[in-house]
């Protein structure tokens, strides 16, 4: 049965609706970024850009780098825009728009994000980075598809359920492990600036991560709580606001995907990098080299 037209939705130049992009624009292996702006801080590296669009906040480029075939778009902020971002890239890699059925071989994509976070624990300082071995959401999103319980850690998951003892008015937190591929692929790397752990993703910036302007919050110890939990080796290092949903709907997909984090600011000391941008250029600099070195 063809996917309805209400349902697959492909503008008149034969894109995919909100990313704007058509099957042959993208590579297998995709970075993406939060900021529209960090897709040409990216794609300053590329040796060549072959293909470039942008609408609203998602802007794509695909080139080569070293040899290999990358494509970097934007997500915006958010779990929301990352359902619509992963969704449809997998859409452009299984869907065949001519017939509008899901293709008998699936091809699999590579997704890493390099994005900046905000660190919880005092001994993962500003200016480090942080590869995400797991994604902790607490966005509800994988609880709207049917895989969803298939994917998440539930070990993990139940063990955070029962430290948080959270309000049952907030979705119940998930945990998806990252690509075991990508991840052995950073550690390879024995950079010294390079951290492991569990990325929280937030609805927010403000409240869901505890930061109180002029808004009381209803939970004031809760990233306390996030900073203290430990389940055998894993422990929460840091707070953003995609990567649970990309380790989700990857898994479910078929796909891999890694979240690397430039730690911009730090929760516990109260600090924000001196230097964000270079810390993010030296980040996209070192992620590039880590995908395209052989091992
Ligand atoms: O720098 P990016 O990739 O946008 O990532 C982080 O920054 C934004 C908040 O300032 C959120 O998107 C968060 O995940
Ligand atoms: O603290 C931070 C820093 C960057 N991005 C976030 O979502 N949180």
């Amino acid at each position: 049965m063809p996917i309805k037209e209400s349902e697959l939705i492909i503008n008149p130049d034969g894109s995919i609706y909100h990313i704007n992009l058509k099957p042959d624009d993208i590579a297998d292996t995709i970075i993406t970024v939060g900021d529209q702006n960090r897709v040409d801080r990216v794609a300053q590296f590329f040796d060549e850009v072959i293909f470039e669009t942008q609408k609203r906040e998602f802007k794509t480029k695909t080139g080569y780098y070293k040899g290999k075939k990358l494509t970097v778009i934007s997500s915006g902020i958010g779990t929301d825009n990352i359902d619509i971002v992963i969704n449809e890239l997998d859409a452009l890699a299984n869907i065949d728009f001519k017939t509008r059925t899901v293709k008998e071989e699936k091809k699999k994509l590579h997704f890493v994000r390099i994005g900046t976070s905000g660190s919880l624990q005092k001994d993962v300082p500003v200016d480090r980075y942080v590869a995400s071995s797991g994604g902790v959401g607490f966005d509800g999103l994988l609880h709207y598809y049917a895989q969803g319980t298939d994917v998440i850690n539930q070990e993990i998951t139940q063990a955070l359920i029962q430290h948080l003892q959270d309000s049952p008015k907030k979705a119940e937190p998930y945990v998806v492990d990252a690509s075991q591929n990508l991840l052995d692929k950073f550690k390879a790397s024995n950079e010294k600036h390079l951290h492991f752990g569990l990325t929280g993703t937030n609805v927010g910036f403000y409240g869901p991560q505890g930061r109180v302007l002029r808004l009381p919050l209803s939970k004031p110890n809760f990233i306390d709580s996030l900073a203290s939990f430990s389940y055998q080796e894993n422990r929460i290092t840091n707070l953003e606001m995609e990567t649970s949903a990309i380790y989700g709907l990857s898994k479910m997909l078929g796909h891999e995907a890694l979240s690397v984090n430039a730690i911009i600011a730090n929760r516990a000391m109260g600090t924000f990098s001196n230097h964000p941008k270079d810390l993010v250029d030296e980040l996209i600099q070192f992620v590039l080299d880590t995908l395209t070195q052989e091992n």
